[in-house]
């Protein structure tokens, strides 16, 4: 089992202040310990306010590399990209100056773009300082997705990213090729931070921890990691 702290809000607004605040901590302790401090990043709509409120802080973001946490293999202009969502947030303001590594590249399927990005992970320092993890109502984190043509691979191999064809459904919507960081880089950070909101996606957590195929919720692969520390953030 991972090392599990759950920190329950009483709205989303207080989520985001402490979410915000250690956030900007590990940070501030990763430049200070290591000169350089890494940031794992995820879409979704739980860490946007705390993304824009990170933009805000006079930190050294000179020394911040940001990196996708995952990615569907489209152009970093549409709508769907988590790069863009990433530029729009945190990478305004002072954060504008963080170096960031981005997933999608000019290969033409993930599966191809796989080892150029693999390349540019290996430029980061670990142990990663943070990284931030959604969830999705069918137990998905990262692009980890039930069953997807990739998933034992991400699971079990030793290199930090990989292809994931999903299978399409109505969490993934139309685009189902995506790049993900693996188990094994998610392990290779200080933190994980696990956000979660409202109550169905509570009851799909509870269920994903009480156990079972991790095929069919990959985030029991996370929880089930004995080497992960992670603290789970929920709000309704
Ligand atoms: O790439 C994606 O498909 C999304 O980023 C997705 O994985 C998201 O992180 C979770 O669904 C959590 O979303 P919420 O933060 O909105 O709960």
């Amino acid at each position: 089992m991972a090392t599990l702290v759950e920190k329950f809000f009483d709205d989303k607004d207080a989520l985001t202040k402490e979410l915000s605040a250690t956030l900007e901590q590990s940070l501030i302790d990763g430049i200070k310990d290591d000169g350089r401090a890494v940031l794992m990043v995820s879409g979704g709509s739980s860490p946007a306010a705390a993304y824009k409120h990170l933009s805000t802080l006079d930190l050294d973001w000179q020394n911040v590399d940001v990196a996708m946490v995952d990615e569907r293999w489209v152009e970093p202009n549409h709508d769907k990209s988590n790069e863009a969502f990433i530029k729009s947030t945190l990478l305004q303001n002072f954060g504008n100056a963080a170096n960031f590594i981005t997933m999608k590249n000019d290969a033409s399927t993930a599966q191809q773009g796989a080892e150029k990005c693999e390349a540019a992970y290996s430029a980061l320092k670990t142990p990663y300082d943070v990284t931030i993890l959604g969830m999705g109502p069918d137990g998905h984190t990262a692009s980890l997705f039930p069953h997807a043509d990739g998933l034992e691979h991400g699971l079990t191999t030793t290199q930090t990213v990989c292809a994931i064809n999903a299978i399409q459904s109505d969490v993934t919507g139309s685009i189902t090729e995506r790049m993900t960081l693996t188990l094994n880089a998610i392990a290779n950070s200080k933190v994980v931070k696990l956000l979660i909101s409202g109550e169905e996606k509570l009851a799909v957590y509870k269920q994903a921890k009480a156990g079972g195929d991790v095929n069919d919720m990959p985030l029991r692969a996370v929880l089930n990691h004995p080497d992960i520390k992670i603290e789970v953030y929920w709000a309704p």
